[in-house]
C-alpha cells in the first residue's frame, strides 16, 4: 500500500443537487471531480456506518445467491466437501496449538521431576503429524472440488449474464451506467467469476473465524494455571492487533469522483498508439505511408505532456488508498511490549523464568498464529464490500428497466392483415437522439399506405436513417405519433412489431459467427434449414463466392476465439542458438497465418441482404409486412443493384417498402411515394413525376444524376 497523500489545489464547482457540493481538482492531466455531501455526518466512524449499511442492504442477494448455487444440479454435494473441507482446515491449526501445549507441559515437568512420559510424548508425536497429513489431505480435497464447482457456477450465471444483455434494447444499453454495470457483472478474474469470488471469500472468513475462536479457546485452555501465562498472552495479542490495526479497511476512503481529461496531447496519444496496434487501421496505416508522421506526431505530443503521461490507475490507486498515518510510525515498537515487560517480570521473579520462557515461546507462536489469521482476515474483509456489491448488481442487471416500454396489443390480429403490406405514417414528428443538441427530425409529417414502395432521399445527415429507426422503435419520437397498421406504435407488443418488420440497415454488421449463422439469423425460426441459408444466399448473389471459401458456409469472418500462443516471441535465439519459428507448430496445428476471411464490401453487403432475404423474399406466407431498407446497395455493383431493386419491386404490391438511398434513378422512378428531406426535415414530397413538374430540390439532383450517364 502506498503511503501518499495527495495535496493539490482544488476549487468548487457548481452541483446540480443542493444536498452536495463539487470540488474540482487538477492530477496530472487529469480533471478530478469529487461530489461532497453538504451536511455530511463529521464523526470519525461516518464511513464505516455507512458501508455497514451498504453490506446489510447486500445481504438479501448474497442470501438469494447461495439459494441459487443450491439449486444448480450436481452443486449440493460439492458445496458440502468443500464447506467441510474448509471448516477441518480451519480447526487443525488449533488442535496443533493444544499439541504443543501438551508438549510444553512436559518439557515442564521433566525439568520439575527429570522424568518423562514416553508413551505420552509419543502420542503427541503422532498427533502432530497427523494434524500435518490431515492439513495437506483437506487441503487436496478443497482443491479438488474448487475446479467443478467453479465450472458449473460459471456455466449457470454465463446463461443469467448472456440473458442480461440479451434483453436490453438499444438506448438502455448505450447508456454509460448501464455499460458500467454489464461490465462489472462479467468481470472474470482467470476464470473466475464474481459469484465464485464471493463463495470463496465468505468461506475463507468463516473458516478465519473458526480457526480464530478455536486457537483462542486452545490458548486459554493450554496457558490455564502457567504463571504470567495470561497476562502475556493478552499483551501480546493487543500488541500485534495494534500493529495489523494500521491496515484497517475502514481506513480506506468512501469517495464519490469521477476524472476526466481533455487534455488534447494525451488524448492525441492515446489515440495514435490505438493506431499502430489495431489490425483495423493498419491497412490505412501502410497505404497511407504514416509510419513517420505517427512517430512524431506521437513524439510531439509526448513531448508536451511531459512526465504527466499516466493513466487513470495510477492516480486512482493514490485516490482510493491515500492513508499514511503518524500510527505507521509508532506501531512497530509497540510489538515489542510483551518482551519488554516479559524482561521487567523476570529480573522481579528470577525463579519463575524457565517456565516462563517456555511460556513466553508458546505465547509467541500462538500469537504470531492468531494475528497472522486476523490480518487475513482484514485483508479479505477488504475484498467484502467491493464483493457484496459486484453480487448485488449482478441480480440488479437482470431487473435494469429498458428506455423503450412493451406496449400489449398483439399485432397481427389475423396474419391476413398483412399479407399486402402494413400501413405506415408519420404526424408530426419530432426527435432527438439522447444527448444530442439539435433535433435529428423535425416536425415530419408523411403515409405510405400497404404494399407501397416509399423512397426517402436527401443530404447526409437530413434524418433518412433515423426515420427507419422510429419505425422500429430503436428509439421513441419526442413529439408526434407513428402508426403502423394503424395502430399507435407504441401500443402495440414489441415483439410483434419486430417481427412483422424486416430490416437492413445502413451500418449493418456481420456478426462474429459463421457465414451461415449470419444468414440464417435473418429468420430464427427457420435458422436450422440450410437449404434455406443456400437458397437466401443464392438469391442476394452470395452463394457462388461463399462456395469458393476454404470452409464455404462455415466460414467465420472474424474468428471470436484467437490462437493462443506461448509468450517466446517469434525470431528470439533460443540459448541453443535455435531462431523461434511458430511455423512448424502452425503447420501442425493447420492454422493459416491470417485468420480472418477476406470479403470485400460488396460481398459483406450481398451476406447482409441475404440475412434480410430469409425472411422478407422467401417466406410465402411471409409474417413481415415491412421492409425497411438503408443503402442497401451502397457497395454493390450495378448489376447486383439492378437484380436487387427488380427483386424488391417484385414485393409491391405484397409488402410496403421503405428505402433510404442517395442513388436515385433505379428506384425512385417506381415509388409510390418520394420524401425529399433536408435539415432533419421533409423538403419535397410525391411521385417522381410530380417532382419533376415540380422543378424543385429532387429535380435538380436527379438531373445532376441524370447527366453523368449521358
Ligand atoms: N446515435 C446517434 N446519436 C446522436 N446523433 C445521431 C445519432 N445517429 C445520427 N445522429 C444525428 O442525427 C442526424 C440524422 O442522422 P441520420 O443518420 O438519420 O442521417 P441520414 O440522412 O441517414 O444520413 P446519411 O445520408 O449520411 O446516411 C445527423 O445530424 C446525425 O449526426
Amino acid at each position: 500500500m502506498p503511503h501518499n497523500t495527495i495535496k493539490v489545489a482544488s476549487e468548487d464547482v457548481k452541483s446540480t443537487s443542493p444536498k452536495t457540493h463539487i470540488k474540482r481538482s487538477r492530477l496530472g492531466v487529469w480533471d478530478f471531480y469529487e461530489e461532497i455531501e453538504v451536511d455530511r455526518p463529521r464523526f470519525a466512524l461516518a464511513p464505516l456506518l455507512s458501508k455497514l449499511k451498504e453490506l446489510v442492504h447486500c445481504l438479501p442477494y448474497l442470501l438469494r445467491m447461495f439459494k441459487d448455487v443450491l439449486s444448480i444440479p450436481g452443486c449440493p454435494p460439492l458445496v458440502l466437501i468443500y464447506v467441510v473441507a474448509q471448516l477441518g482446515g480451519a480447526l487443525v491449526p488449533a488442535i496443533a496449538i493444544w499439541f504443543k501445549g501438551q508438549l510444553l507441559s512436559i518439557t515442564q515437568m521433566a525439568i520439575e521431576t527429570r522424568t518423562v512420559d514416553k508413551e505420552r510424548l509419543i502420542r503427541i508425536a503422532a498427533g502432530r503429524l497427523t494434524c500435518t497429513v490431515a492439513s495437506f489431505f483437506l487441503d487436496q480435497i478443497r482443491a479438488k472440488v474448487e475446479r467443478p464447482l467453479n465450472a458449473h457456477i460459471r456455466r449457470w450465471w454465463a446463461l443469467h449474464c448472456f440473458h442480461a444483455y440479451a434483453r436490453l434494447d438499444h438506448p438502455t444499453y448505450n447508456k454509460t451506467e448501464v455499460k458500467r454495470q454489464l461490465q462489472d457483472t462479467t468481470d472474470d478474474y482467470y476464470g473466475q467469476s464474481v459469484i465464485w469470488r464471493t463463495i470463496e471469500l465468505a468461506s475463507d472468513i468463516v473458516s478465519i473465524v473458526t480457526r480464530l475462536v478455536a486457537q483462542t479457546l486452545v490458548l486459554v485452555q493450554v496457558l490455564h494455571g502457567q504463571p504470567d501465562g495470561p497476562l502475556l498472552a493478552v499483551l501480546t495479542l493487543f500488541a500485534q492487533v495494534l500493529v495489523c490495526a494500521a491496515d484497517m479497511p475502514i481506513l480506506r476512503s468512501t469517495r464519490i469522483w469521477l476524472a476526466k481529461t481533455v487534455d488534447h496531447d494525451f488524448i492525441k496519444m492515446k489515440g495514435w498508439k490505438h493506431v499502430v496496434r489495431e489490425d483495423l487501421h493498419r491497412k490505412e496505416f501502410v497505404v497511407g505511408n504514416l509510419a513517420g508522421h505517427a512517430s512524431s506526431e506521437f513524439k510531439k505530443a509526448s513531448e508536451r505532456v511531459g512526465d504527466n503521461d499516466t493513466d487513470w490507475s495510477e492516480w486512482g490507486y493514490l485516490i482510493d488508498w491515500p492513508l499514511p498515518s503518524i500510527w505507521s510510525v509508532f506501531h512497530q515498537p509497540l510489538a515489542q511490549l510483551p518482551q519488554i515487560i516479559f524482561t521487567l517480570r523476570a529480573a522481579q521473579y528470577p525463579m519463575s523464568i524457565p517456565v516462563s520462557l517456555a511460556s513466553l515461546s508458546l505465547i509467541q507462536d500462538a500469537a504470531s498464529k492468531f494475528v497472522w489469521s486476523f490480518q487475513d482476515m482484514i485483508y479479505r474483509m477488504r475484498g467484502i464490500e467491493h464483493q457484496l456489491t459486484a453480487v448485488k448488481k449482478l441480480y440488479e442487471v437482470a431487473k435494469i428497466p429498458n428506455v423503450i416500454p412493451d406496449g400489449t396489443i398483439p399485432f397481427p390480429e389475423e396474419a391476413s392483415q398483412i399479407r399486402s403490406g402494413v400501413a405506415l405514417e408519420f404526424r408530426n414528428v419530432s426527435f432527438k437522439y439522447p444527448d444530442a443538441e439539435k433535433c435529428a427530425l423535425r416536425n415530419i409529417s408523411f403515409s405510405v399506405e400497404p404494399g407501397q414502395l416509399c423512397v426517402i432521399v436527401g443530404s447526409n445527415g437530413s434524418g433518412k436513417s433515423t426515420i427507419l429507426k422510429l419505425a422500429t422503435r430503436l428509439y421513441d419520437p419526442e413529439e408526434g405519433e407513428i402508426f403502423f397498421g394503424g395502430h399507435d406504435i407504441r401500443t402495440l407488443k414489441l415483439y410483434d412489431l419486430r417481427q412483422a418488420i424486416s430490416v437492413l440497415f445502413q451500418d449493418y454488421t456481420l456478426f462474429p459467427l459463421s457465414i451461415r449463422d449470419n444468414i440464417a439469423m435473418g429468420d430464427p425460426a427457420t435458422a436450422h434449414d440450410d437449404d434455406r441459408v443456400r437458397l437466401a444466399a443464392r438469391l442476394a448473389g452470395a452463394e457462388s463466392f461463399v462456395d469458393k471459401l476454404p470452409d464455404g458456409f462455415n466460414t467465420y469472418l472474424e474468428p471470436p476465439v484467437s490462437t493462443e500462443y506461448s509468450s517466446t516471441p517469434e525470431g528470439q535465439t533460443l540459448f541453443t542458438g535455435r531462431k523461434v519459428n511458430y511455423d512448424g507448430l502452425r503447420e501442425a496445428a493447420g492454422v493459416k497465418s491470417t485468420e480472418a476471411a477476406a470479403l470485400s464490401g460488396g460481398q459483406m453487403q450481398r451476406l447482409a441482404v441475404a440475412r434480410t432475404y430469409m425472411r422478407s423474399v422467401m417466406q410465402e406466407h411471409s409474417e413481415v409486412g415491412l421492409l425497411l431498407l438503408d443503402e442497401p446497395s451502397a457497395a454493390l455493383d450495378s448489376a447486383a443493384e439492378h437484380e436487387l431493386f427488380d427483386r424488391l419491386r417484385k414485393l409491391r404490391g405484397n409488402k410496403t417498402m421503405v428505402f433510404s438511398t442517395h442513388r436515385f434513378g433505379n428506384l425512385t422512378k417506381h415509388a409510390d411515394l418520394i420524401l425529399y428531406m433536408d435539415e432533419s426535415g421533409i423538403v419535397e414530397s410525391g411521385t417522381h413525376e410530380a417532382l419533376l413538374k415540380r422543378d424543385g430540390e429532387y429535380a435538380r439532383l436527379w438531373k445532376l444524376q441524370a447527366q453523368a450517364f449521358v
